[in-house]
C-alpha cells in the first residue's frame, strides 16, 4: 500500500450507486474508527483502525479521529473569465434588479468585455488560480462553463483554457458550452440568429472535445422557452448532454423543459412552481440549487429544495461560482446557506455536494464516493463529525485534500 489514512473518526463514504432522490438523501451511511488503504491513486482498501495495524504502508496519515470524506464535487461554475464587476456591488446595494444591469450591458456583458480582451494565458493562470483555492477548500472535482465569449473565437478560447486548465491542474474539469449565456448587442434584435451562431460551434468542440454539457441561460430577457428548446435539441441531436439555467428570476418554466428535454441537470432552480417540482420529482434530472447566488442577490426567497427533496427529486448544491451573481468558490458556506435557508438537514446537504453533484456531471461513477476502485480523492476536516461543517459557518474546515492519492493541500498551524 502506498498510503494509509488511520485513526478516522467519522468515514462518510457516500458509496451509493446515486443519484440519490427523495427521502433517500437522508439516508447517511458511516463508519467509525475506519482507516482507508490508498494504491496507486486509487482506494484499494476501506476498514477498521483494528484491521489497519496489520497493512504495511509506504506511509500513513493520523487522522487523529477527524472526519474523512469524498474530495467535493462542483457542478456549477463559470470558472474561465476575465475582469471583475465590483463596481457592481453598488448597484446591488441600491436594489437595481440584476437583469435591468444586464440590460444597461453590464453584468454578463461586462464580463464579455472583459474577457474578450483577455489573453489566453491570463485567463488560464486566473482559472489555475481559482482552481488552487477550490481544492484548498476540498473541492476535487469541478464543472467549468464558457458563456463570457458570445462570438466563435472568444467561446472557443474560454473552452480551450478550461481544456488546458484541467490538463495542468490536478483537478478534474468537465467542460460545458454556455455561448448561449446572453444576447450580445449586435445580436439583440435577433436572439435566434445568435442561437444559430453559437450551434454552429457544436461540431468543432464536439470533435475536440471541448465540451460534454450544452447549457442556455433560459431567462426573461436572454432566451425563451422556444428557443431554448429548439437550441438544446439541435444540442442534444450533436451528441451533447444539456444543462438549463432555470427559473433563476422569472418563472418561464425553465424547469420543466429541463424535464422534458431529458437533461442533466436543471439549475438555479430559484423559482420554480409547483407543476416544475412534481416533474422534476418524477424525472432523472437533477436539480442543482445554487443557494449562494439567491443570497448575493439579496434574494428574500430562495430555492424551494425542501419541497422537491420531499417530492423525490434528487438535488445537487454549487456555489455558482461567477464574477457577477456569486462571487465565491468556498463550497463550505453554501453547505451552510442550504441548512439556514433551504433546510437542507446535514445528511441531504452531504449527499448534495458529494455523490449528486458528481452524477450531475456525468461523473457518478468517478467521484462523489469513497469505494474500493474509485480515484483517490479524499478530504480529511478539522471537524468531529459531518454535521459539524454547515453548523459553523464561513471558515475553512479543511485539514488535508488529497487528489487521485496525492496530498494537493494540508491546513499550515500558526503557533
Ligand atoms: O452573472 C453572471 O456572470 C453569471 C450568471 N449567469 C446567469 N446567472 C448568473
Ligand atoms: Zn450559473
Amino acid at each position: 500500500m502506498d498510503i494509509v489514512i488511520e485513526n478516522i473518526g467519522q468515514l462518510l463514504t457516500l458509496d451509493k450507486k446515486g443519484p440519490v432522490k427523495g427521502s433517500e438523501m437522508n439516508d447517511l451511511s458511516l463508519l467509525e474508527n475506519a482507516a482507508i488503504g490508498i494504491k496507486n491513486g486509487k482506494i484499494e482498501w476501506i476498514g477498521t483502525a483494528d484491521e489497519a495495524t496489520n497493512i504495511k504502508a509506504n506511509s500513513t496519515i493520523d487522522a487523529k479521529g477527524r472526519l474523512v470524506t469524498p474530495g467535493l464535487v462542483e457542478p456549477h461554475t463559470h470558472l474561465v473569465f476575465g475582469g471583475s464587476r465590483e463596481q457592481e456591488m453598488a448597484l446591488k446595494q441600491q436594489d437595481v434588479p440584476y437583469l435591468e444591469i444586464l440590460k444597461q450591458g453590464g453584468g454578463i456583458l461586462s464580463t464579455v468585455n472583459a474577457t474578450k480582451k483577455a489573453s489566453y494565458d491570463e485567463l488560464l493562470e486566473k482559472a489555475l488560480f481559482h482552481l488552487d483555492r477550490m481544492a484548498a477548500y476540498g473541492i476535487t472535482t469541478v464543472e467549468a462553463k464558457s458563456g463570457y465569449g458570445l462570438d466563435k473565437e472568444t467561446e472557443l478560447k474560454q473552452l480551450k483554457v478550461a481544456k488546458e486548465a484541467g490538463e495542468k491542474h490536478p483537478l478534474d474539469i468537465v467542460s460545458t458550452f454556455l455561448g448561449a449565456h446572453a444576447i450580445p448587442p449586435k445580436y439583440k434584435a435577433d436572439p435566434e440568429g445568435f442561437l444559430d451562431l453559437m450551434a454552429e460551434l457544436f461540431d468543432e468542440i464536439k470533435a475536440e472535445n471541448l465540451a460534454e454539457f450544452v447549457d442556455i441561460f433560459t431567462e426573461t430577457g436572454v432566451f425563451s422557452i422556444e428557443q431554448s428548446r429548439h437550441y438544446l435539441q439541435k444540442a442534444k441531436d450533436k451528441g451533447f448532454g444539456v444543462k438549463i439555467h432555470a427559473d433563476e428570476i422569472d418563472p418561464l418554466g425553465g424547469t420543466e423543459l429541463a424535464v422534458e428535454l431529458g437533461a442533466i441537470s436543471g439549475d438555479h432552480l430559484a423559482v420554480t412552481s409547483d407543476e416544475g417540482i412534481k416533474q422534476l420529482a418524477a424525472s432523472d434530472t437533477i436539480g442543482v440549487i445554487l443557494p449562494g447566488t439567491s443570497f448575493y442577490l439579496g434574494k428574500d426567497t430562495y430555492s424551494r429544495a425542501r419541497e422537491m427533496i420531499d417530492a423525490g427529486a434528487a438535488i445537487a448544491i454549487s456555489t455558482d461560482f461567477n464574477p457577477g451573481s456569486s462571487v465565491t468558490e468556498n463550497l463550505q458556506l453554501i453547505m451552510s446557506i442550504a441548512a439556514l435557508k433551504l433546510k437542507l438537514s446535514p445528511e441531504e446537504i452531504w449527499h448534495a455536494v458529494t455523490v449528486n453533484a458528481a452524477h450531475a456531471i456525468g461523473r457518478g461513477d468517478q467521484a462523489g464516493s469513497i469505494a474500493v476502485g474509485r480515484n483517490a480523492d479524499i478530504v480529511i476536516w478539522d471537524a468531529p463529525n459531518y454535521m459539524y461543517i454547515p453548523y459553523h459557518y464561513g471558515v475553512n474546515h479543511v485539514n488535508t485534500v488529497i487528489k487521485n492519492g496525492s496530498v494537493l493541500f494540508e491546513r499550515q498551524e500558526i503557533r
